[in-house]
């Protein structure tokens, strides 16, 4: 047998085929008593390797307090070396330590659902089928592998091969066979709730299962039964970046938080969870999205958003506006100012300016000092020898070739100027030295003046901030991060050309950017997916069109909103949507009462109350919140818990709830294009159920059924 591959256990490939069944309880003991053997088996191997696990997390802890108890009694009299020895046996004492949790919690997990597929598979050559297991994580018992972990390149085939011809790629080539069996598990609490045996790939029966339950404050992992298409994603090592348009629910996060946890695997030795940042939308999110790497066995990454980023690189260097909800600013000049800058035109007329400043603004003169010269022409071929820098470390380089000439020069050992004397002259050849007067120079050239608003002493607008940070760029620098390796960019359809022009020079790493032209929040942007073809020009595109977060009955109802014409729904079933026909606001209010009352009643964890804006949801929520316990969701919130929400469509993006409800589904509130964006999001949060409230007249944004 070839090295590489992975030795399963043999088993008989004549043993019997059942195919398509799900079967629990009593079913499992009696047609797979192999299966409840095997998991009676491993559980024991788990318990006794979970146990020396303990041990080893007790000596450690016990080594760790005697070293310091020693330190602790005796550090007068022990002399320092000992001392600086004790402290050093401590410190990998406690690194021993924390690997020992690790693998004591990994251990754990593993006891209570040790598994949750198996695959067999024959190599080409060999007679006999091999048995692996797949889980969570990997497991060993005396060099025997009983567990592979979901990421292991043979366990690839459990989400890309039915059974029949099948490979994968081992790190010495690939590997090709025959798959001859796949079966799925779902084992809780160390006990077996259902088998399934199929021959199709990753049954719908188990992801119907996985996807009928009711939803939780947390996002949770889908290792069972990640998708052939997502399992692309998730694996694509060749990809340097890759952009994933993908319609709603369909798994976009997830996938890219298990693409995180891939690459952290399959690349172990070189890039670890410090390196990767997510740029997300807001900090409720960041909450709900946080247990998917810790489950997967993987440190949670940074995050950050683009307002933080704005605060790092602007410190001391401009005031602005913060990062608002545009919806809610009435001042039509305002949004169009944002609508300019918004296009990635915007970036090429910054691009051509910038070039034309860098070459016709700095207007140098020969720089003399006593008998020492540099002429303007030999400035001007050395500034231009510095092209690919920011202007100002263009100078930087020029003085300091202009006092290396100088030193050369110098053979009577004669006083020579500071660089940074050379350096401030340079600077004053510059037409503009700060980039404030860089930026206003710009709309002035561009003729537009008008474009430009500064608020009290040179506060920017928000839809300037990134304009100014690139041309801060361009002059000055920024200050890049080279720690970070992987960047994952969520709800890309809400970033202007311009916000991602200048996260490509802080963050020079590969991206996985994802999100749904479908869902903008943000009616002043106007730029569209094929903008982002042409910012990255080598990157993968990648398609999803299979929801899988809402029932049929609300795809279908979301579809007569927003016409994703490949927009495709699971067959999963529910209650159609509701739409209620109030009298008036009162009325409306008592209809909502019911519907929260009816909440209560029934089995669902969380029922989410979306509004058009921010201050509709604030309303909402201070009448109803004297009677029901609700938390509201604002631009401040950092929690997403179960029960009641109140929200704005802005900050429900990319959470789920069991229940929607939308009230003011009205023309009044509802008619324009975008509109239609904020009304589609607000439904497709829903998993279940989804009920829409109006007065007046209902909004025309919902086309009419025809069924
Ligand atoms: N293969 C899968 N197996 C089980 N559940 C899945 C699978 N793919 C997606 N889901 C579930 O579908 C729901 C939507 O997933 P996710 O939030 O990642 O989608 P999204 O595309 O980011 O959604 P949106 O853009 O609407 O916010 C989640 O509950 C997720 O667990």
């Amino acid at each position: 047998m070839n090295k590489s591959r992975q030795k399963g256990r043999k088993t008989d490939n004549t043993s019997d085929r059942h195919d398509h069944t799900v079967e629990n309880d009593d079913d499992v003991l009696s047609k797979f008593p192999d299966e409840i053997e095997n998991l009676e088996k491993i559980k024991i191997r788990l318990k006794n390797a979970l146990e020396q696990a303990e041990e080893r997390v007790n000596q450690y802890d016990r080594e760790y307090m005697e070293s310091k108890l020693y330190l602790a009694d005796y550090r007068h009299e022990i002399d320092p070396r000992e001392i600086c020895q004790n402290e050093l046996l401590m410190k990998q004492i406690e690194n021993s330590g924390i690997f020992a949790v690790q693998l004591r919690e990994k251990l754990a997990k593993l006891v209570n659902s040790p598994y949750f597929a198996r695959i067999d598979f024959t190599y080409d050559g060999d007679d006999n089928a091999n048995v692996f297991y797949i889980g969570r994580f990997s497991f060993s018992d005396k060099s025997e592998i009983l567990i592979y972990d979901w990421r292991a390149p043979i366990s690839s085939m459990f989400y890309d091969y039915e059974l029949g011809r099948a490979g994968y790629e081992a790190p010495m080539g690939r590997i090709e066979g025959e798959l001859t069996r796949k079966r799925q598990f779902k084992i809780s609490n160390g006990l077996m709730e259902y088998v399934l045996e199929s021959a199709i790939n990753i049954r719908d029966d188990v992801l119907q299962r996985e996807l009928s339950h009711t939803s939780d404050k947390k996002m949770k992992t889908i290792i069972a039964t990640i998708q052939r298409e997502q399992n692309q994603i998730i694996r694509n090592e060749k990809a340097g970046t890759m952009v994933i348009q993908g319609v709603a629910g369909s798994g976009k996060t997830s996938i890219a938080l298990h693409r995180v946890a891939y690459l952290l695997y399959r690349y172990k030795d070189d890039l670890s969870a410090n390196n990767v940042v997510i740029l997300s939308p807001n900090k409720v999110f960041v909450d709900y999205i946080s247990n998917v790497l810790p489950e997967l066995g993987e440190e949670p990454i940074g995050e950050m958003s683009f307002a933080d980023i704005a605060d790092i690189q602007l410190d001391k260097v401009i005031n602005y506006e913060p990062d608002c909800d545009p919806i809610e600013i009435n001042d039509s000049a305002w949004n169009e100012r944002a609508k300019f800058k918004s296009t990635l035109d915007f970036v090429m007329m910054m691009d051509n300016y910038l070039e034309y400043a860098a070459k016709e603004y700095f207007v140098p003169s020969d720089y003399e000092f006593g008998r020492f010269k540099a002429t303007r022409d030999w400035i001007l071929t050395r500034y231009n020898a510095y092209q690919r820098h920011p202007i100002k470390k263009r100078l930087h380089r020029v003085s300091e070739d202009i006092l290396e000439q100088f030193k050369i020069a110098n053979i009577r050992g004669e006083e020579l100027p500071k660089q940074k004397v050379i350096y401030r002259k340079l600077v004053s050849m510059l037409k503009f030295s700060n980039t404030l007067a860089l930026y206003k120079d710009f709309f002035k050239v561009m003729n537009m003046p008008e474009k430009l608003v500064l608020h009290k002493k040179g506060v920017l607008e928000w839809p300037d901030v990134y304009p100014f940070m690139y041309f801060h760029a361009a002059l000055e620098g920024l200050k890049e991060n080279r720690l970070i390796r992987h960047l994952i960019i969520d709800e890309m359809q809400d970033y202007t050309p311009v916000q991602y022009t200048v996260i490509n020079k802080l963050f020079p790493c590969n991206k996985t950017i994802l999100g749904d032209f479908g869902q903008s929040i943000n009616p002043n942007n106007i730029h569209a997916l094929n903008d982002l073809r042409t910012i990255y020009p080598d990157a993968e595109f990648m398609e999803l069109n299979k929801s899988y977060r809402s029932t049929f009955e609300i795809i279908t109802f979301t579809k007569r909103i927003q016409n994703v014409l490949d927009l495709k729904a699971i067959e999963r079933h529910g209650d159609v949507p509701k739409i209620i026909t109030c009298c008036d606001l009162e009325d409306e209010l008592t209809k909502i009462k019911e519907e929260i009352i009816r909440f209560f009643k029934n089995k669902f964890v969380t029922l989410g109350i979306i509004l058009k804006t921010n201050q509709e949801a604030q309303s909402l929520f201070d009448v109803l919140s004297k009677e029901y316990d609700i938390q509201l969701l604002t631009l401040d919130s950092d929690k997403f818990t179960n029960g009641i929400t109140i929200t704005s469509v802005r900050m429900s993006k990319g959470l789920e709830f069991d229940e929607v409800l939308i009230p003011g589904a009205n023309t009044k509130n509802y008619y324009t294009d975008f509109d239609r964006s904020l009304l589609y999001i607000a439904c497709t949060r829903a998993m279940h159920r989804l009920t829409l409230t109006y007065t007046g007249d209902l909004t025309n944004l919902i086309e009419k059924n025809n069924d």
